[in-house]
């Protein structure tokens, strides 16, 4: 599986404010290209933080994006992933909409009736015993089909999956704001690197709306 990191930040690294809600750090010709990097994308994955926060729908959002995908006898969305260890992915989340198949990787600490009431609306997956087991989670995804997986964020799975050494690539739009604020989440969280930091290769640097896609390679992959 090739994995795709993608994601906006401010010019200083911030995906949102503290308040964690969703912020257009994009702008419409970088949306426009998040379009078609779905939409050539098999999945597309967040963590449950930004199912919470942001309620995405992460489908392709353009007609002839969508058209082109059933012409070439792909569903007209990608498939979506939520990375959630204990099922806390709302029922009615908007990615849970029939618009497209959704897997939700869970651990083996998702309560059962959350996992009967989630089996209704998605594809269950278990990997992992307190948490997703991202390693184990991805393989299944490909004995789905999934081959090239698009991960839009946020900071807390981005880092999780470079610490797992699962990140081939990393695109980011780094756009004309400061959103400043020391609990507000940048592109990796977690607990951060102390050592081994994973190394990048820049492949392009291409000036984008108001500011600038970065295409980063990951050294090792
Ligand atoms: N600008 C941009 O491009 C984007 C911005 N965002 C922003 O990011 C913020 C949300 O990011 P964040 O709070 O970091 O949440 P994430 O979306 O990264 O989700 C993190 C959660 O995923 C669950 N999880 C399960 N297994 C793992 C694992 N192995 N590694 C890591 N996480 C795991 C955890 O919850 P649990 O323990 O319950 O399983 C964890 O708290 C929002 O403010 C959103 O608006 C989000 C995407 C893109
Ligand atoms: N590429 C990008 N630029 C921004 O400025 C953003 N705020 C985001 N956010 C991501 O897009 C998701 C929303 O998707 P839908 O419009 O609901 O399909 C959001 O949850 C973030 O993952 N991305």
């Amino acid at each position: 599986m090739y994995v795709i990191v993608n994601a906006a930040a401010s010019a200083d690294g911030k995906l949102s404010s503290r308040r964690r809600e969703q912020i257009a750090i994009s702008g419409a010709d970088d949306f426009a290209r998040v379009d078609r990097l779905r939409a050539e994308s098999d999945a597309v994955a967040v963590g449950v933080g930004t199912v919470l926060a942001d309620d995405p729908h992460l489908t392709v959002k353009d007609d002839e994006l969508r058209a082109q995908r059933r012409e070439d006898s792909r569903p007209a969305n990608p498939a979506r992933v939520v990375v959630d260890s204990s099922g806390r992915t709302p029922t009615d989340a908007a990615i849970l909409d029939d618009a497209a198949t959704t897997y939700l990787c869970l651990s083996e600490a998702a309560p059962v009736d959350r996992r009967m009431e989630l089996a209704e609306e998605a594809e269950l997956v278990t990997a992992g015993d307190d948490r997703v087991d991202l390693l184990r989670a991805f393989a299944a995804l490909q004995e789905q089909g999934i081959e090239q997986l698009m991960v839009e964020g946020g900071g807390e799975l981005i880092f999780s999956l470079f610490e797992a050494g699962l990140v081939d690539e990393l695109r980011v739009f780094v756009g004309p704001t400061i959103i400043g604020g020391r609990d507000a989440p940048t592109l990796a969280d977690g607990e951060g690197f102390v050592a081994k930091f994973p190394a990048l290769d820049l492949e392009a640097v291409d000036r984008l709306d108001d500011g600038v896609v970065l295409t980063w390679r990951v050294d090792d992959r």
